[in-house]
């Protein structure tokens, strides 16, 4: 069978599902363990077995092996080629409040590839401020620096309604992918990617979840 090795035809669930083998992978390398099958993975990750094999299988580049399962190091190494991150790639915070300063401030964004190089607000109090290492600029500052430092993914964290006017200026210095955790639908062309984080419509399903399995116990 030939093994795909591009983005053609994965899903986004198997792309999201990546990360989490990352992590459960490298925690059995720091253990000493050198091999892993997917029947494994699968019980300890509580996932479906035939799921997983398919999942790797798209990622990896040797089959595993029925009953031994895959070489550790090398899916680690396959499944960080795939998702890119062993290329590191510069990101720019915009909006450093509450939330801005909680993602400057999770160091473990570099293990998934992600360096976030600067951080942008409007607020004068902020200005000049070092946070987890970097220096908060000013806001008007953005569009010059992501040119100059071909930075090409933003990450959004103003309130809402400033949201489009910070998108379009990151655009315009030439980011191509836009993380955006402002309640805000942007309008951007179909050439920038664009990921919309929300914590709120998460609580909904959770709490919709929690009045079913309670209403169940009645
Ligand atoms: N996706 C989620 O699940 C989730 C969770 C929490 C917050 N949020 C959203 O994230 C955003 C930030 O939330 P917060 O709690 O950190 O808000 P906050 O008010 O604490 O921080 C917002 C920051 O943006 C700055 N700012 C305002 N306009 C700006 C501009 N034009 N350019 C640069 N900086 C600007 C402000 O000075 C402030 O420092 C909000 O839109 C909020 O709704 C989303």
């Amino acid at each position: 069978m030939e093994v795909k090795k591009d983005n053609i035809g994965i899903s986004k669930a198997t792309i999201a599902r990546l990360p989490a083998y990352l992590r459960y992978l490298k925690e059995k390398q720091a253990k000493g363990e050198k091999k892993a099958s997917s029947t494994a993975i699968a019980e300890e990750m509580h996932l479906n077995a035939v799921q997983v094999r398919k999942d790797l299988a798209l990622v990896s580049s040797v089959a595993g092996k029925p009953k031994l399962g895959f070489e550790i190091t090398d899916l680690i190494e396959d499944i960080n080629r795939f998702l890119g991150y062993d290329n590191t790639t510069d990101a720019v915070i915009v909006g450093v409040g509450g939330l801005g300063k909680a993602l400057l401030g999770y160091g473990g964004f570099r293990n998934y590839g992600l360096n976030i190089v600067a951080a942008f607000d409007t607020a004068p109090k902020l200005i000049g401020k070092k946070i987890s290492s970097v220096t908060v600029q000013s806001a008007d500052k953005i569009q010059e620096f992501v040119r100059r430092q071909n930075v090409k993914i933003g990450i959004i964290c103003v309130p809402k309604e400033f949201a489009q006017s910070v998108a379009d200026e990151l655009v315009e210095g030439g980011v191509r992918a836009i993380w955006n955790f402002a309640p805000a639908h942007l309008q951007l062309s179909e050439k920038i990617a664009v990921k919309n984080e929300d914590m709120a419509g998460s609580l909904a399903i959770l709490s919709k979840r929690l009045e079913q399995i309670l209403y169940n116990e009645k």
